[in-house]
């Protein structure tokens, strides 16, 4: 990687609120600088935006979002505080989609005073105790501009104490270049549990599935234990053997990352997917099992993460808003051969949304129907889900 010639922006009238500043340099050359938040820190990773206006507790929570440092195109971020981890649903938390932030840095361009009846602390005492640094009073109208028409980027952020000599653009650019670049990294090894989890829901128990953890969201689990399904989380490593023992159906988690280094995790996916049994794949999920049955995966100039992208559904012309997080997707002309047909589409650029077998047995999105944040207009893809594994099993009772 080569940085460009570093041109530094500022806001006119930066005026800081907090007693931190910041520095954001792009791999591009382009180079911002800002009020700073949360923690003292220096982070590398990919530049990406989010169009989603509201759920930045559950975003910076994703651990789909590891390793990248995520700029909000909402003006205003960080208005309702931070919830409380207390609020659960079946012993899993209701705002947060894992235990941690997961993002390397975040970019927003306001920084209100929160006000909620629920905020236990504001954001800027968020990030600090997690130590993850973030930058406020930029122009990230410019920033998702420039993302959009080059390309996502990868990036540096560094906070330091207003009066302290500021980190040297030279520096960070060196600092920048000597690191992995995002798509060269294997993330989902470093999200994914040590060993199994069981979460068992409250009341009568309908199924019992496994599920692959490459960096599962929690509102995958809210959605699966509030429909009566035990979901034993397993390390991204098991073999399909294990995931099938017992289980009535398997569930291919989320996850950061570049697809095409999982490759054991894709072979994992095929299996799970030629077993006879249901199985329920979203977003890296997705992808390791099309690439798994033979299928392409290519990187998207600047991805689709938001909580407003339309899809829809082949066959039935059905359009559902939907959130999205991904930075890859599958090329719908590599699907031949591979025993999966094509099952949503985006509307706007024309991303292959959704696949499943030619059985049904086997269904898949790119996006995300557990929603964390977003709108609940694809749900029912849980409800499909369960409708699947029982009839799978009342026809294997006969
Ligand atoms: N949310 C996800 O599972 C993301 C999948 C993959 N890491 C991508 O960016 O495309």
């Amino acid at each position: 990687m080569q940085i460009g010639d570093i041109k530094v922006y500022r806001m006119p009238l930066l005026r800081c609120k907090t007693s931190l500043r910041a520095r954001l340099l792009l791999a591009d050359g382009v180079a911002v600088e800002g009020c700073g938040f949360g923690a003292e820190a220096t982070r590398v990773g990919e530049v990406v935006f989010t169009t989603a206006m509201t759920g930045y507790p559950e975003s910076l929570t994703d651990p789909s979002y590891r390793g990248q440092i995520l700029v909000e195109t909402h003006p205003m971020i960080g208005n309702y505080g931070v919830p409380s981890r207390d609020r659960q649903l079946h012993g899993v938390p209701v705002d947060y989609e894992s235990d941690h932030i997961q993002v390397e840095g975040f970019v927003v361009a306001e920084l209100p005073q929160p006000s909620h009846y629920a905020s236990v602390m504001s954001l800027h005492e968020w990030l600090r105790s997690e130590g993850v640094p973030g930058i406020y009073r930029v122009d990230t109208r410019f920033l998702v501009k420039r993302i959009r028409e080059y390309g996502v980027v990868m990036g540096i952020i560094s906070v330091y104490r207003d009066g302290e000599e500021p980190p040297g653009w030279d520096e960070l650019a060196r600092k920048l270049v000597s690191s992995k670049s995002y798509d060269e990294r294997i993330f989902a090894l470093e999200v994914s549990p040590r060993k199994p989890i069981v979460h068992r829901p409250r009341g009568r128990v309908r199924a019992r599935v496994a599920l692959l953890d490459c960096g599962v969201k929690y509102g995958i689990l809210r959605r699966l234990l509030e429909r009566g399904i035990e979901v034993t989380r397993y390390p991204c490593t098991t073999p399909a053997w294990q995931l099938l023992d017992g289980y009535d159906a398997v569930v291919l988690s989320n996850g950061p990352g570049n697809p095409a280094l999982l490759r054991s995790q894709a072979r994992t996916a095929a299996e799970v997917a030629t077993s006879g049994k249901p199985v329920l794949a979203i977003c890296l999920g997705m992808q390791l099992l099309a690439l798994g049955l033979g299928a392409r995966a290519y990187k998207l100039p600047y991805g689709h993460r938001g909580v407003n992208k339309p899809v829809v559904e082949l066959g039935t012309g059905r359009c559902m808003v939907t959130t999205h997080n991904h930075g890859y997707a599958i090329d719908w002309d590599s699907l031949d051969g591979t025993g999966l047909i094509p099952w949503f589409r985006q509307p706007d650029d024309g991303t292959l949304e959704g696949v499943r077998s030619r059985d049904g047995l086997v269904v898949a999105t790119q996006f995300h129907p557990e929603a964390g944040p977003g709108p609940w207009d694809s749900t029912w893809v849980f409800d499909l889900f369960l409708k699947l594994i029982e009839e799978t099993k009342s026809r294997q009772a006969v």
